[in-house]
């Protein structure tokens, strides 16, 4: 939706959805969606991460493999788009990297709207430059089950924490499952299943 602004301009709202998506779930997909419904944003763009350096103590697949994961789950959504920012970034991944690379492709006339889970937003200020983070970005904190959502602390008109339908579902518990031979079936899109599968991925506990 294009929206004119008083001196004429035009604004887009745009959503980013960053994760490591490793792999990418339903309870993922379903904090976009409702953020998207909720704030009517034209798009959400899903960015992968290259490197989380808070998750240093853990291996991750590759940023390929969970781009192409983020990119199956996200294709049959007219509104959601994935961006290899992050991945095509070397060295670790830091937000404020993200919100310039995307203010700088999709220029000066678009809102973003950073979306988290409750875990995440709860460790926003351990995040590099959250001073400036917050004058790029609106940030939306999403409920999520095992994890209590508040405001870690920044200004009120900078955050904004919204229910959304519970999905006790995680990664971890994705690649838990699947080394233990258990379905991961209706948590994750049937084509992550597939792609998992094919591509042999957390069989190794
Ligand atoms: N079930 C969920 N409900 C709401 N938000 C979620 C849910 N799962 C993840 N998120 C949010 O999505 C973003 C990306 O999460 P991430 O890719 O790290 O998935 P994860 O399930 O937390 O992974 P892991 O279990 O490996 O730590 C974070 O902001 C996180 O809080
Ligand atoms: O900017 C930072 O320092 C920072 C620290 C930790 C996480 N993040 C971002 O938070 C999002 C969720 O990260 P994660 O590790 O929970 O998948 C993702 O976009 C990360 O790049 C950002």
């Amino acid at each position: 939706m294009v929206r004119r602004m008083k001196n004429g301009g035009i604004t887009r709202r745009l959503g980013i959805m960053g994760g490591t998506f490793d792999p990418i779930h339903h309870g993922h997909l379903v904090a976009a969606s409702e953020v998207a419904h909720h704030f009517n944003l034209d798009e959400v763009v899903f960015v992968p991460t290259g490197q989380p350096w808070q998750k240093a103590d853990r291996t991750v697949s590759s940023r390929e493999d969970r781009y192409l994961m983020t990119v199956i789950a996200t294709a049959s959504n007219p509104r959601f788009s994935v961006s290899r920012v992050d991945i095509d970034r070397p060295g670790p991944t830091y937000t404020i990297d993200t919100l310039r690379d995307i203010s700088a492709i999709y220029g000066p006339d678009v809102e973003l709207y950073f979306i988290t889970g409750a875990d995440a937003l709860a460790q926003i200020l351990s995040w590099r430059n959250t001073e400036e983070l917050l004058e790029l970005a609106h940030f939306v904190g999403c409920t999520r089950p095992g994890h209590t959502l508040r405001n870690p602390g920044l200004p009120r008109d900078k955050v904004t924490l919204i229910e959304v339908p519970a999905l006790a579902i995680s990664s971890s518990e994705c690649r838990k499952r699947v080394a233990a031979g258990e379905p991961i079936w209706y948590l994750v899109p049937d084509g992550i299943v597939q792609y998992i599968n094919k591509r042999g991925l957390y069989r190794d506990p």
